[in-house]
């Protein structure tokens, strides 16, 4: 039987009605439970595949708040045992069997039921950057074996990567300012976004590479320089540069290397203090070149000399300051750079302890007291002797042998990077900043789960705005399709 036109137009309006009755009610369904969803913990877990160790860092922060600021907060730093992962080229699947370790611990701190739901990276930085330029089968080799023990464990792993040097400080930069509150603060019941002058720049020290990252008071002239991000409705124009081979220990490699005798006696190190060392130790990464007939299976013997003042000066042989000697944007080795301005974080766990009165106060064990061409050794105090030293920290030789070269070293950094005395007392040596250890880890998780919206965040509003449409939607959707339906009726019973 054919239905009339009324009847036609009555079914339709009911099924509209009910359709869309259906559609907001599972929209309200779905941010209600987003609301009452109980304040679970959520977890992501990084792992910073360093030059010269890998750390595995578990973040976590509670469920529900997600994209507020200042919630992620760092659970574990577990120091994985053994070498950085690029050490591992003659047998890359260890490379992957060192991380079991800090994975298990990792795995002991998250319930099982939240293992699958857990973003799990791991980034390598200047170590494989440099494997890459030499081997790149070998670091592919050693990228698959981690991505294999990662991959097969109950965790979300999404992948394995050689960070790109702009990305380590544009990440470093993001940590520390997410971290300090300087990207946006949520107190007493509100959103405050800190003056732009509250930021502060990144430097971050590692053992092949060194990076720096702050925002300039001028323009940035080099947009390979730049990153630029939109966080919490703010536009952010970032400097960042990285200087492969800078790192501390490719510096003093290069700081040895070079030499045509198998002698070296050397102002950077303590005076008594001797080693040998494998002569193909020093020439091993492509930052250091090795002279044509160099017999590189021959021993390297080093005594040191104590001579801070000889010691800056060699340091300053590594670095070419040609075509930056003048005013203008260039820091070294022609590099653009904008002058560095507002206050910086070093992260790095060396310095504090050389410097514990302070940069350029005296220099533990070195004693010296200012950097560049002027340097000069604090009055009457000289460099202790290695022997002294030694016997003062036992245990701490590995670190102790380097403390004056790479205490001067980075006295040096500064200094060509534009910092200067007048500036010493805005750089902040720090290992962690609000329970957190400073460095990429964080700024990378951030991102690559999109943790750090865009827009300013207002969820907690958005999410009540949602539900209170979602709900005055129903009841005028429900209203029209009473009235419609009670209209067609009507009419209908009056035919
Ligand atoms: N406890 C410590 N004391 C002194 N130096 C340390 C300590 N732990 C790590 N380092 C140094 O910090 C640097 C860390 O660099 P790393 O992250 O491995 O390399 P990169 O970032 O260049 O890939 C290395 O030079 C390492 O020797
Ligand atoms: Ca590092």
């Amino acid at each position: 039987m054919a239905l009339s036109w009324k009847e036609r137009v009555f079914m339709a309006l009911l099924g509209t009605a009910t359709a869309s009755g259906l559609t907001v009610l599972v929209l309200i369904l779905v941010e209600a439970t987003n609301i009452l969803l109980p304040a679970d913990t959520k977890f992501g877990i990084v792992l910073d595949a360093g030059s010269s160790h890998t750390s595995l860092y578990v973040y976590q922060w509670p469920a529900d708040k997600e994209k507020d600021t200042g919630l992620v907060s760092q659970a574990l730093a577990c120091q994985v045992k053994g070498p950085g992962i690029s050490s591992y080229t003659t047998d890359p699947a260890q490379a992957g069997e060192s991380l079991k370790g800090c994975l298990g611990e990792a795995l002991a701190l998250i319930p099982g039921d939240l293992r699958q739901a857990t973003p799990t990276f791991l980034g390598a930085t200047a170590g494989m950057r440099l494997l890459s330029q030499k081997n790149s089968s070998q670091a592919g080799a050693i990228l698959a074996a981690v991505s294999r023990v990662l991959g097969q464990s109950s965790l979300d792993f999404w992948g394995a990567e050689v960070l790109a040097g702009r990305d380590e400080g544009a990440c470093a930069w993001v940590t520390i300012n997410y971290v300090l509150g300087r990207l946006v603060k949520y107190s007493s019941g509100e959103w405050i976004q800190p003056a732009e002058g509250m930021l502060v720049g990144a430097l971050d020290m590692g053992g092949a590479s060194a990076q720096i990252s702050f925002v300039p008071s001028g323009p940035i002239l080099d947009e390979s320089t730049q990153a630029t991000f939109r966080l919490y409705g703010t536009d952010y124009s970032v400097y960042t540069h990285s200087y492969l081979c800078f790192g501390q220990d490719q510096m003093l490699n290069r700081l040895l290397a070079g030499s045509p005798v198998l002698l070296v006696r050397h102002p950077c190190y303590l005076s008594g203090y001797q080693t040998t060392l494998p002569l193909a130790s020093l020439y091993e990464s492509p930052c250091v070149h090795a002279a044509a007939r160099l017999n590189l299976t021959q021993n390297l013997t080093v005594e040191g000399t104590g001579n801070p003042g000889a010691c800056v000066a060699a340091i300053r042989e590594l670095f070419s300051f040609s075509g930056c000697e003048g005013p203008g944007d260039c820091a070294f080795n022609g590099v653009y750079q904008p002058p560095v301005q507002g206050q910086f974080y070093v992260s790095s766990s060396r310095y504090p302890s050389v410097w514990p009165e302070g940069l350029g106060k005296g220099f533990w064990p070195c004693e010296a007291h200012q950097a560049g061409e002027q340097a000069e050794v604090l009055g009457p105090s000289q460099p202790l002797p290695w022997a002294q030293v030694e016997a003062s920290y036992p245990g701490q030789e590995q670190w102790l042998q380097d403390y004056c070269a790479s205490g001067l070293y980075i006295l040096v950094l500064l200094q060509a990077l534009g910092f200067s005395e007048e500036t010493w007392a805005n750089i902040e040596f720090q290992k962690q900043a609000g329970g957190t250890d400073i460095g990429w880890t964080l700024g990378y998780m951030l991102n690559l789960t999109g943790m750090i919206p865009a827009e300013a965040p207002a969820q907690w509003r958005a999410q009540s705005h949602g539900v209170w449409v979602a709900g005055v939607v129903f009841v005028v959707l429900t209203l029209a399709a009473i009235l419609g339906a009670a209209a067609v009726q009507l009419l209908w019973v009056q035919d």
